[in-house]
């Protein structure tokens, strides 16, 4: 029987509790949203095929507890990851400020080279808005990273965010095949809207 898929890659979230990581994962592998709020306990996951560039990618994405006392158990998950999502609500300054916090957690206890994506979530909330999508902008350039306003309650580039982190890690894969890894610093400064991510179609 032909492989249901050519490539599985393995993506995990971080931030702060409350965020919206368990929303997000859901409206994405699922389409759908719930405003009641139960705490991820430890580590669940779920898994979505998209088609990217002809291939289909089997993406199993891992949700972890934001909470500190889940530390131990989700920092064990890092290393396994191809690609990490850090979350932050534009509604909570904290959750922002401690983005850095959550990249450092990554340098610590992730694989070297793992691709990396800032999503600002919440972004049906503009009323309330705390953390302007200038400061978030300027983090991920700072850091060489991707960066999205999601809304998994409007489902507000979702499906365009896991899109863009996997294909980022499947061009990166082909690369390191043939050998091409040497990317320049250059290379990697990448910001972007829905316009210049459209390039892959989700099964
Ligand atoms: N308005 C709005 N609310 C959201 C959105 N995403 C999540 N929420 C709400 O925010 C609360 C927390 O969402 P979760 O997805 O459980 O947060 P989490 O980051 O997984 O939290 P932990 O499991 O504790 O780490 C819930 O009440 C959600 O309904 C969104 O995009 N917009």
């Amino acid at each position: 029987m032909a492989k249901a898929y050519d490539h599985l890659f393995k993506l995990l979230l971080i931030g702060d509790s409350g965020v919206g990581k368990t929303c997000l994962i859901i409206r994405f592998a699922e389409d759908n949203f719930n405003n009641t709020y139960i705490s991820t306990i430890g580590i669940d996951f779920k898994i979505r095929t998209v088609d990217i560039e002809g291939k289909k990618i089997k993406l199993q994405v891992w949700d972890t507890a934001g909470q500190e006392r889940f530390k131990t158990i989700t920092t064990a998950y890092y290393r396994g990851a191809m690609g990490i999502i850090l979350v932050y609500d534009i509604t909570d300054e904290k959750s922002f400020e401690n983005i850095q916090n959550w990249m450092k957690s990554i340098k610590e206890n992730a694989s070297a080279g793992v691709e990396r994506l800032l999503l600002g979530n919440k972004c049906d909330m503009e009323a309330k808005r705390k953390v302007q999508k200038e400061q978030a902008d300027k983090l991920a350039r700072e850091h060489g990273i991707r960066f999205f306003e999601t809304s998994a309650k409007s489902s507000m580039n979702v499906d365009e965010a896991f899109s863009s982190l996997a294909r980022d890690i499947l061009l990166k894969s082909g690369s390191r095949r043939s050998g091409n890894s040497n990317k320049s610093p250059s290379t990697d400064l990448k910001t972007c809207d829905k316009k210049n991510t459209n390039k892959c179609s989700l099964g």
